[in-house]
C-alpha cells in the first residue's frame, strides 16, 4: 500500500478545472486562458544541430567510445540544461507503442477518460495541476499524472484500462527510461568528477512519475499557453513528444527558442534538484509549451527524483571556496514547496538560493 510519507504526488493539491479538450470544441474561449502578457512567438527555432544532440552509444559501447561525447554531455547540462538523446537503446516498437496508446487514451469519450479523474485534493489521475485559485490563469491542456516507481506507490485506480495495452506499455516504457536515466547519472558523475558511489547513493531508491500532456488545438493559439513557464522540480526529466507537432520552447539568454524534436530522440532536461546537487553546475532551465491552431499535441514527461527523504546537498567535490549556493532541504520539503505554488518560472529554485 502506498504510504503518505513516501509518495511525492501526495504532497500536492490542485483545484479542479474544466476539461480543455471539451472546451476546444466550442468557439468561445474563457478569459481565464488568455495570456495578454505573453508573446508566444519564439524568437528562433533551435535547429537539430544547435540543441545539443548526445549519442548514448558513443558513451556506453566500448567499441564506439568517444571521450569528446562526454565533454559534450557535460557542456549540454551546464550551458543548455537540455539535450536530445539519440541511440538510447529503447526499441522503436516500445516508443511507437507508447505514443500510440497515449493517443488512443485521449481519443476516448470524456466520460471514459473521467473514470480515472483526479479525486478532490489529489493530483494523481486525469485533470490538471498547479491551480490554487479561481482567478489564476489556466493552461490550455489536460494532463494524466501517474506514479510509477517505487511500485508500491502505484495507484492502479488511475491507470487507464483502455486501450487494454496501456498499463503494460507504460510499465515497459518507464522501466526502460529509468535504465537510461541511471546510465546518465553515471556519466554525469564522470563528467562532474563526483564519486560515482555518491551519485548512486542519492538515486538508489529513485522515484519516477509521469505527466502525460494533451494540448488541444486552439483557434486563438497565440493568446494561450499549453504549459506555463517553469523549471522541473525534480532531478531529471525525459520528455518524449508523442506526435509530430512541436511546441516546446526553452529559455536561453532571455529568449524563447522552439525545440524541433528529432524523431525517436528523447529530450532530456536537468531539474531543480540536480541544479542543487551540482551546486549550480548543471542548470535547470525554464521552459513552456505553446499551442497549435490546427493540431493537437501530445507529450509524455517522465520525472526522476531521489527518494523523498534524501537531503538535497551539493556533492562535496562541487563546493568550492564560495561554499554551498543553495539551502539544504529534503527532497520531500522541496516537492511540497514546488507543488504549493503555481508554475512560475524558476521561483521555487530561486527561493532556495543562499545568495541572490
Ligand atoms: O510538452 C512539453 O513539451 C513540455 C512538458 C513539460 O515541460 C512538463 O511536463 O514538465
Ligand atoms: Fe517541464
Amino acid at each position: 500500500m502506498s504510504s503518505k510519507s513516501t509518495n511525492p504526488l501526495e504532497l500536492g493539491r490542485s483545484l479542479s478545472v474544466p476539461n480543455v479538450q471539451e472546451l476546444a470544441q466550442s468557439d468561445q474561449i474563457s478569459e481565464r486562458y488568455f495570456r495578454p502578457e505573453v508573446d508566444v512567438a519564439p524568437v528562433a527555432s533551435i535547429d537539430e544541430d544547435e540543441l545539443p544532440v548526445i549519442d548514448l552509444m558513443k558513451l556506453l559501447n566500448p567499441e564506439l567510445i568517444d571521450k569528446d561525447e562526454l565533454f559534450r554531455l557535460g557542456l549540454a547540462c551546464k550551458e543548455w540544461g537540455f539535450f536530445q538523446l539519440i541511440n538510447h537503446g529503447i526499441p522503436e516498437e516500445v516508443i511507437e507503442k507508447t505514443k500510440d496508446d497515449i493517443k488512443k487514451f485521449f481519443k476516448l469519450p470524456l466520460k471514459e477518460k473521467e473514470a480515472i479523474k483526479q479525486l478532490p485534493g489529489h493530483i494523481e489521475g486525469y485533470g490538471q495541476i498547479f491551480v490554487h485559485s479561481e482567478e489564476q490563469k489556466l493552461d490550455w491542456a489536460d494532463v494524466l499524472i501517474l506514479n510509477i516507481q517505487p511500485s508500491q506507490n502505484r495507484d492502479m485506480r488511475f491507470w487507464p484500462t483502455n486501450p487494454t495495452t496501456f498499463r503494460d506499455t507504460l510499465d515497459t516504457y518507464a522501466i526502460k527510461i529509468g535504465k537510461v536515466v541511471d546510465c546518465l547519472y553515471g556519466l554525469m558523475a564522470e563528467d562532474l568528477g563526483v564519486d560515482p558511489q555518491d551519485m548512486l547513493n542519492i538515486f538508489r531508491d529513485q522515484m519516477q512519475s509521469v505527466r502525460i500532456n494533451y494540448y488541444p488545438p486552439c483557434k486563438q493559439a497565440k493568446k494561450v499557453l499549453g504549459l506555463s513557464p517553469h523549471s522541473d522540480g525534480i532531478a531529471l526529466t525525459v520528455l518524449l513528444q508523442a506526435n509530430d507537432v512541436n511546441g516546446l520552447q526553452i529559455k536561453k539568454n532571455d529568449k524563447w527558442l522552439l525545440v524541433k524534436s528529432k524523431p525517436n530522440a528523447l529530450i532530456i532536461n536537468i531539474g531543480d534538484m540536480m541544479e542543487i546537487l551540482t551546486n549550480g553546475k548543471y542548470k535547470s532551465i525554464e521552459h513552456r509549451a505553446i499551442i497549435n491552431m490546427e493540431e493537437e499535441r501530445l507529450s509524455i514527461a517522465t520525472f526522476h527524483l531521489p527518494s523523498i527523504d534524501v537531503l538535497l546537498r551539493p556533492f562535496p567535490e562541487l563546493v568550492n571556496s564560495d561554499g554551498e549556493l543553495y539551502k539544504t532541504i529534503s527532497a520531500k520539503e522541496y516537492t511540497r514547496e514546488y507543488f504549493a505554488g503555481k508554475l512560475n518560472g524558476k521561483n521555487a529554485l530561486e527561493s532556495m538560493k543562499l545568495r541572490k
